[in-house]
């Protein structure tokens, strides 16, 4: 494939939902198994101090004193409330350890990481999924246990991912200027933000992916050459 962009970089920031990884396992496999699991973690693991502080938390940010209700109800519409996140991350650990999945990667997303080890380029992960679902996914991907191919991990504990200051975060816990950042998503709003921010953008473009002509695109890493800033 042809080189279609060139970036100067000091670091690589990836999405995971539809930028590195297909929509369809978040929802049809992960989402699927902490719907199916919820009732009985909350039933087997409410009492711990850790379970029982996001329950409150979500009984806090729904303003519904019945926490299982607000989680389902969050679920089924896919809002990426924190403590949702935080709680989707400990049913899935089970799901991992048991086998009944493994996170897979787009194809073209191995040889990426490749070429900016090479170089040296840092790479940091922005997902609304917890730092802890995003050490599972890599820990537990089709290709074996990547987690230390990323220098960092972010989750909505810097902020909503549709929010520049949450990358003017991420920018200033990496130590580099926002002009030296590059960030791949899926999600339009994810770019404007992040290009508000000063960011460089790309959009990622898979089946599925609503394009939006503001970004630049591609539908493979392939299509990318990244020099060192
Ligand atoms: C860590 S994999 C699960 C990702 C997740 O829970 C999610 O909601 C997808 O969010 P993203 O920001 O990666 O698009
Ligand atoms: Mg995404």
């Amino acid at each position: 494939m042809t080189v279609k962009y060139r970036f100067f970089a000091g670091l690589v920031l990836v999405d995971i939902e539809g930028t590195i990884s297909p929509i369809s396992f978040v929802r049809d496999t992960l989402f699927a198994y902490s719907c199916e699991h919820l009732a009985s973690f909350l039933a087997e693991r409410g009492h711990e101090p850790a379970v029982a502080a996001i329950l409150e938390e979500t009984r806090e940010q729904s303003g519904d004193a019945d926490a299982l209700r607000a989680l389902l109800a969050w679920q089924e519409q896919d809002i990426k409330a924190p403590p949702l996140k935080k709680l989707q991350g400990l049913i899935w650990e089970r799901g991992y350890t048991e086998g009944a999945y493994k996170a897979p990667l787009y194809p073209d997303v191995l040889g990426a990481l490749e070429a900016w080890k090479a170089i040296g380029l840092p790479v940091h992960v922005y997902s609304s999924g917890s730092v802890k679902a995003q050490e599972l996914f890599f820990r537990y991907s089709t290709v074996g246990d990547i987690r230390a191919r990323f220098a960092g991990f972010h989750d909505t504990g810097v902020g909503n991912k549709q929010v520049p200051a949450s990358y003017g975060r991420i920018i200033e816990i990496a130590g580099i200027p926002a002009s030296s950042a590059l960030f791949f998503s899926d999600n339009a709003g994810e770019l404007a933000a992040a290009s508000d921010a000063g960011l460089q953008v790309v959009q990622v473009v898979k089946d599925g992916t609503v394009a939006d002509a503001r970004f630049p695109q591609i539908s493979s890493f392939d299509q990318i050459a990244v020099d060192p800033a």
